[in-house]
């Protein structure tokens, strides 16, 4: 039984599928039944006064179905709504003669109770209907849909799209999609169409078992919309390592001495360039740690004679500097990168990762370390990496060019796969950031975070404060994967308690509230 924040590969859910069917469990025929029935109950749930209209006036429903099961589950919402009275209209893209076995039963069955249509290029020109059911393609697009599909795309986009302006204008009030709108590739988010093909997208998408990775990552949030998770009987989680989507967390502080929640070093930039490590020092206080220290170069020192008075001083000119304060074995984990500058990081990294510490490597670091001519040697499993897409082409470049490739066949490429596979070749934890985060361990095990809904976090300085709180995190021995998913998770609800406006020195005070709230 599934809790709701798994997150599963398509693969993972045909192996899923596949054992559940062996074990005697269950039949294809029996889950695409449930599926189809979990599509007509949200449908039902979303808009409650659909099945209220009266018996001259049934709601209308035009189901689309595709090739494979994707519309057989078409096939059974059609079933299952017309036995409810609606009016249902059901098109199919391809040979009925071509459907697997489980999706033909099914056309079968819809065929005792109504007419079967052809998708045609003007065929959405007429359509009429409260729902359309995206039952085009789901799990199983194995490649780019080909450009030969624009008219009949563009018809539909047409009647999805347009206001009712007559009785011949089409009108679709709302769009269901079956799994993932068709086109969009369930594991990466990313759309698989050859150039100019338009796609519509979908108000409602109700997905099986678990969330898709692609539901929640690059166009997957956007061409979604609400996504609801439908129990169908399949087992809890499939084989493989796992995957979360990040809604939760705790941080509790438990009693002791200020030095029991540990001491973080941020090294500072130099004079004038200060303030991106001081927003990482006051991210990490807030986020618990014992003492936070700020290392400038000696001579920017006055600048940060300033509130806050918790963070203390400590000048760091040298990579010796540096080696002789990391002498303190109370000092738990180092943030370098922040508003320091290439040239200092690069001074400094090296006693950084002799130090042996938990360390947050961001911005002028990630730069430094790219520089290295082997730059993942000698990194300290303590170690988080936290690179915008930017940073990470840098660090990864191969990586990044297979992410940015266009893709020539389905499942895409990923941002999860990217991250994964920058954690199994550096070694250490990766936080990749953007409005889908992913952060993901040498274990290859991963967290999604989803905050296309935060626009406003995109502000100077954010990414200087997550350094920061994934650092507090780390100092109070946090394991690096759980101190960048709390941290990620806490600065984007941070964000959101703020709302619009927000500017990244606000971020460190809203943490509180957040922390207070964490369920
Ligand atoms: N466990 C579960 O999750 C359950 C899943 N269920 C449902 O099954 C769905 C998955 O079904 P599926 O495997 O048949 O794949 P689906 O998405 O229907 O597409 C395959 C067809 O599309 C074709 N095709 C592909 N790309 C194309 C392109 N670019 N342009 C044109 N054609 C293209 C492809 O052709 P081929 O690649 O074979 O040439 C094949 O004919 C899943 O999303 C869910 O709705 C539920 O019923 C029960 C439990
Ligand atoms: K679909």
């Amino acid at each position: 039984m599934f809790t709701g924040r798994e997150v599963s590969t398509t693969a993972q859910m045909r192996a899923l599928e596949t054992k559940a069917i062996q074990d005697g469990r269950t039949s294809g025929l029996e889950l695409m039944e449930r599926a189809g029935a979990a599509v007509v109950a949200a449908i039902l749930c979303k808009w409650p006064n659909y099945h209220r209209h009266s018996p001259g006036l049934p709601s209308r429903a035009i189901v689309l179905c595709g090739p494979g099961n994707n519309g057989g589950d078409g096939f059974v919402v059609a079933r299952l709504l017309a036995g409810r009275g609606w009016k249902v209209q059901v098109d199919l893209l391809g040979d009925p003669d071509s459907l697997p076995p489980d999706a033909r039963t099914n056309h079968d069955r819809w065929r005792a109770i109504g007419p079967v249509g052809r998708i045609t290029p003007n065929g959405a020109e007429c359509y009429q209907a409260e729902v359309l059911v995206d039952a085009l393609f789901g799990i199983g697009l194995s490649r780019p849909l080909a450009n030969s599909l624009w008219n009949v795309f563009d018809g539909i986009y047409d009647a999805v799209h347009s206001s009712s302006g007559g009785p011949r204008s089409p009108s679709v009030d709302h769009v269901v999609a079956i799994d993932v709108p068709s086109g969009l590739c369930a594991d990466s988010g990313r759309l698989l169409a050859e150039d100019d093909l338009t796609v519509w997208g979908a108000d409602l998408t109700v997905t099986f078992g678990s969330l898709k990775p692609g539901h929640l990552m690059a166009d997957g949030p956007d061409l979604c919309r609400d996504v609801v998770v439908a129990d169908i009987g399949l087992p809890g989680w499939p084989p493989g390592p796992r995957i979360h989507r990040l809604v939760r967390g705790k941080i509790i502080k438990p009693d002791g001495h200020k030095y029991d929640h540990g001491h973080a070093l941020i090294l500072a930039g130099p004079s004038g360039h200060g303030g991106a490590a001081r927003l990482s020092a006051r991210a990490a206080l807030r986020m618990g740690a014992g003492l936070v220290t700020v290392c400038p170069p000696q001579a920017a020192m006055p600048d940060h004679i300033r509130p806050p008075d918790a963070l203390m001083l400590r000048p760091v000119d040298t990579a010796e500097d540096l080696g002789k304060l990391l002498e303190d074995s109370r000092i738990t984990a180092l943030c370098l990168g922040p508003g320091c500058g290439v040239d200092r990081a690069d001074l400094l990294l090296e006693a950084l990762l002799d130090s042996g510490r938990a360390a947050v490597l961001d911005a002028d670091a990630l730069t430094a370390l790219s520089r290295r001519p082997n730059p993942f040697a000698g990194l300290p499993k303590g170690c988080v990496l936290t690179p915008h897409m930017g940073e990470f082409a840098r660090l990864f470049p191969d990586l990044a060019e297979r992410l940015n490739a266009l893709p020539t066949r389905g499942p895409a490429w990923s941002k999860l796969d990217a991250a994964r596979a920058a954690a199994a070749r550096s070694g250490v934890t990766i936080l990749l950031k953007g409005p889908d985060s992913v952060i993901a361990d040498p274990d290859e095990r991963a967290n999604i975070h989803s905050a296309f809904d935060i626009p406003w976090l995109a502000t100077a300085g954010a990414g200087d404060v997550l350094a920061g709180m994934v650092t507090g995190l780390l100092a109070r021995n946090f394991q690096p994967f759980d101190a960048a998913g709390m941290a990620t998770l806490i600065h984007a609800r941070a964000a959101r308690l703020f709302g619009p406006g927000l500017i990244a020195d606000d971020l460190p005070d809203m943490i509180p509230a957040v922390l207070r709230n964490l369920a």
